[in-house]
């Protein structure tokens, strides 16, 4: 994963004596600076505090670095701050390190999954949330930290609430382990694994501060799950925002924010834009439709720069958002959710919030999962509309009547509510937490999710009959940053000898639309896809395409290209295939660390070569949960859940329908679409996976 970076340079402003006077009066004029004395107290009196503050208000950059200065990093400890995104915790990191007037990875620094710019002389250390309950596995009292931030809880994220949970006993266990005034750790023996213990022998822990922050959470309800935590409310922002509704609904909320950009960049003043959409499809179909409008206005109104931010993105290209546009440009930042909380893009004055989000959604007893386009919380809309006004005074507007904002729900549906938890579950139980049902999670998943998702690892083997973590395949599969549906897949295609073509399906499943199919040329983009095409289905199809794009590097690095020349030739043939470039990218990047990770595993990385036979029992074994079977009626029928599906228009497989596939993904709109497909034989499933279709006597 390559270093985020990007902006101006830091040392650059640093030498600048007069950016340096600047900032520490931006400093000083925060909201939160008038009250850091009262936030220290209520730090030191308290081990929980609740911390409320409008956004903009200083509480993720300043916080940290008043209890830094308060004394609470003494005998090399750290305080670390927890973010539900990447972006936030890599961007606010920076901003802070300049603050300190240090270079990122001493004083302040960030560690993320695949990137950790810390060093031993790190004592700020913003992460994300699932960074942090991984390295509760390694060091279960997280012994290194004096203070735990859980910054944006509202966002109530699966990895956040079971980090609440987690927070909640770590901090019971230092408590019992500083009373007893240093002694070793008997006093934790089973409430984790054995083997992890072992770790911290000996290490002295005193007790765990923690600060829960956002602007809009629910302070009772954090305050009564922590046993009655204080709460403090900072009051003020630093600039005002002004909202504005639409008078009418819009039918269709792509086009209102297209008419949108455009209303703001020919009738109001200088300042960039940013505007929310539900993904990347989304994004890259109106950065297209923005280019070709602006093409139409005379040449000094059409300078407008789009600039994408989005999850599957590849870090360093979601960091040109952060860049100022050159003199004269408009920056419009297109974004998904995860620009929602916590950042702060510069330049950005407008925001436009359509009202929509694209989100999990679980059906605990069918145990499928799928992705959703619903209607923004109040928490969420507040957070938004919280871009803007953060460097000068700024404008939102929500497309949608003020009508509809009352009738928002006021905070997010948890995720763990809405998703499947084997993969929570599996982590519980790599850090010795055994009984699931009865851990105190601050909102209960419903017990048949739960059930549901201990019955799904045993299946997948992660857990043996006694819901015991299964070794090694359970343990490999805790290790893997990824789905344990994936992470099994990788380890049965080592056993079975094409653990190469699984980690390409792997990564190019984790990152979004690979093909790329523009209105105007679409059938240029199907001719140019039925060259990678596999009868056989979606899977072999990826595979081909990643093979051809290595082989296309591979080429370029024959005619000795320098990397960058590399990239541009890859570049072009992307676009002569109707491949997407960003995605592409993004997935060697995938490929890379997940190699990385199989190959410390010591699993067997070999190649089935043409045996597509091979491979295509390797994919039924690893997804057999997800078999569907052709109906007479032409539709499926998903054997694990009994619902009926179709197969989606993208697949390869929409028109031959064979008897018999298996299935990644399934997207629910008009109907039940199932994506990503690969034909099986019917038969294959009782002999590779008889723990689940073994015909009953
Ligand atoms: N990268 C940056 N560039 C310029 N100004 C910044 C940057 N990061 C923060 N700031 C300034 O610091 C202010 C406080 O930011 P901070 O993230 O600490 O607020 P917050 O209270 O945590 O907000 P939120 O609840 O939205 O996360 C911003 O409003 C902005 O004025």
């Amino acid at each position: 994963m390559p270093s985020f970076s990007g902006g101006a340079s830091p040392l650059k402003q640093q030498n600048n004596a007069r950016w340096r006077q600047l900032i520490r009066q931006q400093r000083k004029s925060l909201p939160i600076a008038s009250v850091e004395k009262r936030l220290v107290d209520e730090v030191r009196k308290n081990d929980t505090l609740i911390i409320v503050g409008e956004t903009g208000s200083g509480k993720t950059t300043q916080l940290p670095q008043f209890l830094y200065d308060a004394g609470f990093c003494q005998d090399g400890k750290i305080i670390g701050i927890t973010q539900p995104r990447r972006v936030a915790a890599v961007t606010v990191a920076k901003r802070v390190a300049e603050e300190c007037n240090d270079q990122l990875g001493r004083k302040v620094g960030y560690s993320i999954r695949f990137d950790d710019s810390t060093s031993n002389a790190t004592r700020i250390k913003y992460m994300t949330d699932g960074l942090l309950l991984r390295e509760a596995l390694l060091d279960p009292l997280l012994s290194k930290y004096s203070v735990i931030v859980v910054d944006e809880a509202h966002e109530r994220t699966v990895h956040t609430d079971v980090l609440l949970g987690l927070l909640k006993k770590v901090q019971t266990s230092r408590a019992i382990h500083a009373n007893k005034n240093g002694k070793t750790l008997p006093d934790v023996q089973g409430k984790f694994q054995h083997s992890t213990l072992k770790a911290f022998q000996g290490i002295r822990c005193a007790p765990l501060k923690l600060i829960i922050m956002s602007a809009s959470l629910d302070a009772k309800c954090f305050s009564d799950y922590f046993g009655g935590a204080k709460a403090v409310h900072i009051q003020g922002r630093q600039y005002p925002v002004d909202v504005m509704y639409t008078y009418q609904p819009e039918s269709d909320y792509l086009d209102a924010t297209l008419v949108t950009i455009f209303q703001i960049h020919l009738e109001e003043g200088p300042g960039d834009i940013l505007a929310f959409l539900t993904g990347q499809e989304e994004i890259e179909s109106l950065e297209r439709l923005i280019h070709e409008r602006a093409r139409l206005l005379p040449p000094e109104s059409s300078k407008i720069w789009t600039t994408p931010i989005y999850s599957s993105l590849p870090s360093e290209q979601q960091m040109n958002a952060f860049k100022p546009a050159s003199a004269g440009t408009r920056k419009v930042v297109l974004a998904t959710n995860i620009a929602e909380t916590s950042v702060t893009i510069p330049g950005i004055k407008y925001v436009i919030d359509p009202g929509m989000v694209k989100a999990r959604a679980y059906n605990p007893v069918t145990g499928m999962e799928s992705l959703i386009v619903i209607p923004v919380s109040k928490a969420q809309a507040l957070q938004r509309s919280g871009r803007a006004g953060r460097e000068g005074p700024g404008k939102c507007f929500r497309l949608f009547q003020e009508s509809e904002f009352d009738k928002l729900a006021d905070s997010t549906v948890p995720e763990i509510k809405r998703c499947n938890l084997a993969n929570v579950v599996l982590q519980l139980k790599a850090l010795g937490i055994d009984d699931i049902i009865g851990f105190d999670f601050m909102e209960k998943p419903s017990r048949t999710a739960i059930l549901k998702s201990l019955e799904q690892l045993i299946l997948l083997g992660a857990l043996t009959d006694d819901y015991k973590l299964s070794n090694p395949v359970g343990l490999h599969m805790a290790r893997l940053p990824l789905d344990p549906m994936y992470s099994k897949a990788l380890i049965v295609s080592s056993e079975l000898k094409c653990l190469e073509e699984m980690l390409i399906v792997v990564s190019m499943l984790s990152v979004e639309s690979i093909f790329f199919s523009p209105r105007e040329k679409l059938d240029e983009a199907r001719t140019a896809r039925k060259g990678f095409e596999s009868s056989e289905g979606d899977h072999i199809t990826l595979v081909n395409v990643y093979r051809a794009a290595a082989e296309c590097l591979e080429k370029s690095k024959n005619a000795n290209a320098k990397e960058k020349t590399m990239e541009k030739a890859l570049n072009r043939w992307c676009r002569e295939n109707f491949i997407n470039y960003r995605s592409l990218r993004h997935a060697r990047d995938v490929h890379s660390q997940i190699q990385g990770h199989v190959q410390q595993m010591g699993l067997n990385l070999s190649s089935c070569g043409d045996d597509m036979i091979l491979f295509r029992r390797c994919l039924t074994a690893a997804f057999f949960l997800n078999a569907a079977m052709r109906q007479p009626d032409g539709s499926y029928r998903a054997l694990a859940t009994s619902q009926s599906v179709q197969i989606h228009p993208s697949s390869v497989l929409f028109r031959t329908k064979p008897d018999c596939v298996i299935f990644n993904e399934l997207v629910r709109t008009t109907q039940n679409y199932v994506k990503n497909l690969t034909r099986i034989d019917p038969l294959w499933l009782a002999e590779l996976a008889p723990q689940y279709y073994a015909a009953e006597d």
